[in-house]
């Protein structure tokens, strides 16, 4: 599968052209960046450490795209949009781990799987925290509102530029739709100053940044007496690397439709 790497001189296009280049059935058809980037010209395999590639990163995006079979996509919200259309004009598969979506981003990206694109998207690309997810809302419908408390806590490095993380939404979303409600209406972001007391059924977000944490996320089911804690920690990038490029392969042939990381695992 000949895959288009979007964002290539980032941290996680980088790590995308090692994966890639590790991956039978895969190949690094052409490497993207902005337009004006310093990493125009370089070689991807070099940027990425694994040495030459022969793939020299570029910001022609209709050259990039010609003979492309798939997108992968870890990059900012409005270009992952902007692709997602590229994608259904072409009938490419457009595998998208960017995060900090608007929910009419989110609507835009849906109408671009209905209008021909095959995409794979999700806040996390991890094996590991897509089944946590599994297990999460297994634990908040199990454990009903008036006797536990869920909150979700994430740590991220310096970098990060949006909050919640996506992988902290997604499994706030797997906990409400364990407890049967919509995460919009249950979800409390932010707390400051004198809050009142904690609404029954709410679901919590706490967001930590520093240093270099690739991501750590807990889900935590605070009860009278006791706690649950259920937690995935990432030690290296690579494993959603390995995640995306696994979405890419799973998504080639399949039709086009909003598919997530659960349909590529079989979790669902
Ligand atoms: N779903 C998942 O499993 C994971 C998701 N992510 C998400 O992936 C995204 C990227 O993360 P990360 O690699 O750490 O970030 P980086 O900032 O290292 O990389 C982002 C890349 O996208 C490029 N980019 C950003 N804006 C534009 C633009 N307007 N035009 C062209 N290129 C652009 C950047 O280019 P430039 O440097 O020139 O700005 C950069 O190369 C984030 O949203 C993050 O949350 C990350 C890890 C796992
Ligand atoms: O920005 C990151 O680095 C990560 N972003 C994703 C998120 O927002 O959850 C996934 C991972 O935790 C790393």
């Amino acid at each position: 599968m000949k895959l288009v790497v979007l964002g290539a001189a980032g941290r996680m296009g980088r790590t995308l052209v090692k994966v890639i280049a590790e991956t039978e059935g895969a190949s690094l058809h052409a490497a993207l960046a902005r337009e004006g980037s310093a990493s125009i010209g370089a070689d991807a395999g070099i940027i990425a450490g694994i040495g030459a590639s022969d793939v020299a990163i570029s910001s022609d995006v209709d050259r990039a795209l010609q003979g492309a079979d798939g997108i992968v996509d870890f990059t900012a919200p409005a270009i992952s949009l902007a692709f997602a259309e590229k994608a259904a004009e072409r009938r490419l598969v457009h595998v998208i781990g960017t995060t900090g979506f608007q929910a009419e981003q989110d609507s835009a990206i849906a109408s671009a799987a209905k209008a021909g694109a095959t995409i794979v998207k999700s806040g996390n690309m991890s094996l590991g925290v897509n089944l946590l997810a599994v297990l999460v809302e297994q634990a908040a419908e199990a454990l009903g509102p008036d006797t536990f408390d869920i909150e979700v806590l994430e740590m991220h490095h310096r970098h990060k530029v949006d909050a919640p993380s996506g992988t902290a939404l997604l499994l706030g979303a797997a906990a409400a739709k364990g407890r049967g409600v919509a995460l919009e209406d249950a979800a409390v972001k932010v707390r400051d100053g004198i809050t009142g007391a904690r609404e029954a059924g709410t679901i919590g977000f706490a967001t930590l940044r520093g240093g270099s944490v690739v991501g750590e996320h807990s889900v935590i089911l605070a009860g009278e007496g006791e706690r649950i804690n259920l937690s995935h920690a990432a030690g290296d990038r690579a494993i959603f690397a390995r995640g995306a490029v696994k979405a890419a392969l799973w998504a080639g042939g399949k039709p086009a439709g909003l598919y997530s990381m659960r349909d590529v695992l079989g979790l669902s």
